[in-house]
């Protein structure tokens, strides 16, 4: 047992289900992700979140986001909890959305504008320019960055206009390795800016993912007693891994550990079973 703490909830799924035309690609999900209080440190939480291709990653993604209506179900956010609307939960999607015709300080500052009043806002936006080192680039359009500082310009105005909640779908691929080591960082930096925020990583890297984690998502079908794919995926209570219960959240040098790489065998089975 570690000695964390599970307080209020900041992401409930209840019953959550999603048909397409009558093909049922998501069924009976329910979960919560607690405020979880560390002795001695502020810090947010990061959800690693894994499935094959086309199980009903960004499905649920958009679910989460308040972007997609599910068949069934609800997503409740923020304390005290209430439904999802669009702009509670930030997403940032592979293509790093931004506003090509506007400067990388306007695009914070049209995020920050959507939440705050112009100087309280002006402030935010100049405050997410230097914690994320862009600060000499605001006066670029989004086409002068390399895509490490779009990726960070991106996070940046997710953060700005969104709760504490933000989705990065598959922030790691395509990017060289140093440049995944600087996308590792900015997302212990999102998580050490608010004990709240949470950051649910999207991806097929299970190992940098999972290092960076305390909590673990899979995605998968299940199989009736007969042994039979129940149809649409679910993410079954064993399938809701607490890295810090197991003692595995971040750490320097966790990938090396022998239990931590027992678990990414165990995750590549798991994923292979489904
Ligand atoms: N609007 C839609 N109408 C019908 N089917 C859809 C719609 N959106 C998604 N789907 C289907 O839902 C399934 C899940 O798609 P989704 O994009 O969520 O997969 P994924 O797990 O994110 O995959 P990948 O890892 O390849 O990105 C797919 O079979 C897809 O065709």
């Amino acid at each position: 047992m570690s000695d964390y703490t599970y307080q209020e909830p900041i992401l409930s799924l209840r019953d959550i289900s999603m048909q397409f035309g009558g093909e049922v690609i998501l069924r009976d999900i329910s979960l919560d992700v607690l405020n979880v209080v560390r002795p001695g440190v502020q810090q947010g939480q990061v959800v690693g979140f894994y499935g094959r291709s086309g199980i009903g990653k960004s499905v649920l993604c958009r679910i989460i986001a308040g972007l997609l209506p599910p068949t069934t179900g609800t997503v409740q956010v923020a304390n005290p909890q209430r439904p999802v609307v669009p702009g509670d939960v930030g997403f940032v999607q592979q293509r790093y959305p931004l506003f090509n015709h506007r400067t990388l300080l306007d695009n914070l500052l049209v995020a920050a504008g959507r939440k705050h009043a112009p100087a309280e806002a002006k402030a935010r936006a100049e405050d997410f320019l230097t914690r994320f080192d862009l600060a000499q680039h605001r006066r670029k359009y989004p086409a002068m960055l390399s895509g490490g500082q779009r990726q960070r310009a991106a996070i940046a105005q997710q953060l700005l206009c969104s709760e504490h909640l933000i989705i990065l779908d598959e922030p790691f691929s395509g990017l060289d390795i140093a440049m995944i080591d600087e996308v590792k960082k900015i997302i212990m930096e999102v998580t050490t800016l608010d004990e709240l925020n949470t950051v649910v990583i999207v991806s097929h890297d299970l190992a940098t993912t999972t290092a960076l984690s305390d909590t673990l998502w899979l995605l998968g079908p299940e199989r009736d007693a007969a042994g039979q794919c129940v149809p649409g995926a679910t993410i079954s209570k064993q399938h809701q891994y607490n890295l810090a219960e197991m003692g595995l959240a971040w750490q320097h040098g966790i990938q090396a550990r022998p239990e931590f790489v027992q678990l990414i065998e165990h995750l590549k089975d798991e994923i292979r079973k489904t």
